[in-house]
């Protein structure tokens, strides 16, 4: 009887002890398993005198519904207690605000030179790309450029030998369109040029779109109804134009166009030095010598070209004072383009 009694008070104590299912499993093996202590003793009661045996058996059977319930009770207990503990770890704040993962963005000369090169493909011009590393012939001789030409000079242009140079500008792909295609031919290249120059106005690196249109019968006037429907769809329907006498090795006649002042309109301001018109690109009517280079005969057919500083165009269209900033990769700048 004393060790049924110690047997009780040890199991007992050894469940109040349990703190996991798996442990309580153990105890109930353990005593009331096949192999249980308790079992043994029931198993035990055989030997008793027949007197003794029914009250001892009455005796295990208590201590052993005794041990089941403390172990289901304990069960419940344990389990409940792991229950809230879990509730309580993966509790989730709903409203809370998500967290978002940072979208990207476009660089804002990408978006220009997609949004021009849209529109002049609304106009039936083609995008044609070429080599930034180039050769003399297409970036300087085939376009009328002098032998002495300053532009050939080192302090414009980044030669890496006497004939291979980095573009100072994209003409050279017109130049090799034009030896591969008869016209028409109805062209924009935009590119990446390079030109010795760098200082607060000016990156040694920068972007740049030309375009060209050779057909027959083509006129200035042509030339000028083209860019003003380009201004108009890039700066703003109704935005001014004006057209200046110029030069360039490669067109004759030369203009330069300018817009009326993004700023004050017209006004007159600080952006526009009072002058209330701002340059945005050079033009022109091919020079016959350009054709001469490229196979094509001036007396059949004409065309003109136009080149714009896409920088340039950028920081009018969204108000960006200072050039560095397309460069230095600074995400606050950066992100604001969409
Ligand atoms: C075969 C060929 C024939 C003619 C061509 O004329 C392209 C032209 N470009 C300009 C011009 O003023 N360009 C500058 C504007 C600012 S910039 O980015 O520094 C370059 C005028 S006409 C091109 C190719």
């Amino acid at each position: 009887k004393e060790t049924l009694d110690q047997l009780m008070q040890s199991a007992l104590a050894e469940i109040a002890g349990a703190a996991s299912e798996d442990a309580l499993q153990e105890l109930r093996v353990r005593y009331l398993g096949k192999k249980g202590e308790l079992t043994a003793v029931m198993k035990g009661l055989g030997s008793l005198s027949p007197e003794e045996r029914p009250r001892m058996g009455q005796m295990v059977n208590t201590v052993k519904d005794r041990l089941e319930t403390t172990l289901e009770e304990t069960l419940q207990r344990v389990r409940a207690a792991a229950k809230k503990e879990r509730l309580e770890r993966e509790r989730l704040d709903v409203t809370l605000p998500g967290r978002t993962s940072p979208l990207g963005t476009k660089h804002p000369i990408s978006l220009v030179i997609e949004e021009i090169s849209d529109i002049f493909a609304g106009l039936g011009f083609q995008v044609a790309e070429g080599p930034e590393v180039e050769l003399d012939f297409y970036n300087f001789e085939a376009l009328n450029f002098p032998k002495d030409h300053p532009a050939r000079d080192m302090q414009d242009t980044f030669f890496v030998d006497d004939d291979i140079l980095l573009r100072t500008h994209t003409s050279p792909v017109q130049v090799r369109t034009m030896l591969k295609h008869a016209p028409p031919v109805r062209i924009i290249s935009p590119g990446t040029v390079y030109r010795c120059d760098s200082d607060a106005t000016h990156s040694p690196m920068f972007h740049q779109i030309e375009g060209f249109m050779v057909d027959k019968g083509v006129t200035f006037g042509d030339l000028k109804g083209i860019l003003t429907n380009f201004v108009n769809q890039f700066f703003g329907a109704g935005t001014g134009v004006r057209l200046r006498p110029s030069f360039f090795p490669f067109t004759e006649p030369s203009a330069e166009v300018d817009i009326a002042c993004v700023m004050c309109k017209g006004q007159g301001c600080r952006v526009c030095k009072q002058s209330g018109w701002l340059e945005i690109l050079g033009a022109g009517m091919i020079d016959p010598e350009v054709y001469r280079h490229v196979g094509y005969d001036p007396e059949s057919i004409s065309g003109f070209a136009f080149g714009m500083g896409i920088e340039r165009v950028a920081m009018l269209k969204y108000g960006i004072g200072d050039l560095r900033l397309f460069f230095d990769n600074d995400v606050r700048f950066l992100q604001q383009f969409r």
